[in-house]
């Protein structure tokens, strides 16, 4: 296998908040295992992942205090307020001896449904491709920009609109400094593709299955139950 070395970030310090509920979201159980063991095991049963760094929550008691997973290192840190800043966190306490130019792949713990195939791709577009890469999906309905009320005030133009997803796959030192130059700008940025582009770079784009999901409220996690017991 060759390329370089690829870790992944998995930020996990959310307080699950739009879900609702005691219990942070991505310790809620599909298929007969919490979210966070489905994200973790789909990269790090990747025979290209060396191993995961994982942000938790200062006072997350639910970790599982898991040290390897697949027979690969798994490492966790105290993430941040943010999700932005939890990755930041964890790329900061990646092992010393993680290169500057390894592959980071960045993947929401709340995605539990990643298919090895559009990691392969992700992993082959983002080591051809010097400014990165994501996965994602073009838009595929019609956008409507809402009133505070509910009403439609206007349609949007989707030509060339997709939803971005995780993983999305950069290099440690140049998303670290992306990363650290969004903050000091007071940039509040929702993924690591965007702090890239704010410093000129054009990350690839590379279309992955819709059913990637991300559970934020418990409609997705229905969904995620049946997609996680129906896995083909
Ligand atoms: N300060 C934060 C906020 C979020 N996350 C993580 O980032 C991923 C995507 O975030 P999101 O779906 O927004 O999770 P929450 O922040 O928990 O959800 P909410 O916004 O509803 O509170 C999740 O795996 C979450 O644990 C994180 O590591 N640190
Ligand atoms: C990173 C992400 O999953 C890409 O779509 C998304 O931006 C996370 O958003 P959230 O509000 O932090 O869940």
């Amino acid at each position: 296998m060759s390329g370089p070395l690829v870790w992944a970030v998995v930020p996990a310090a959310g307080q699950g908040t739009r879900f609702g509920g005691e219990v942070p979201k991505q310790y809620l159980h599909s298929a007969g295992k919490p979210l966070i063991e489905h994200a973790l095991s789909a990269l790090l049963a990747h025979p290209r992942v060396a191993g995961a760094m994982v942000a938790l929550a200062a006072n997350d008691a639910r970790w599982p205090g898991w040290t390897s997973l697949h027979g690969k290192p798994v490492l966790c840190c105290v993430g941040g307020g943010e999700r932005a800043d939890s990755v930041l966190a964890a790329l900061e306490a990646l092992p010393a001896d993680v290169p500057a130019d390894a592959l980071v792949l960045v993947h929401d713990a709340a995605r539990p449904n990643l298919a090895t195939a559009d990691l392969d791709r992700l992993i082959d577009a983002a080591t051809a491709h010097p400014d990165g890469a994501i996965l994602g999906a073009p838009v595929r309905d019609t956008l409507k920009r809402a009133a505070v009320e509910g009403t439609i005030v206007t349609t949007e133009p989707r030509d060339g609109l997709w939803r971005a997803f995780t993983p999305q796959a950069f290099r440690r030192d140049a998303l670290g400094n992306a990363l650290r130059a969004a903050r000091a700008a007071g940039v509040l940025v929702t993924d690591e593709a965007m702090a890239m582009e704010r410093g000129g770079a054009r990350p690839r784009l590379v279309e992955g299955r819709e059913d990637n999901l991300k559970v934020t409220t418990p409609a997705d996690l229905a969904l995620a139950d049946y997609l996680l017991s129906h896995r083909t």
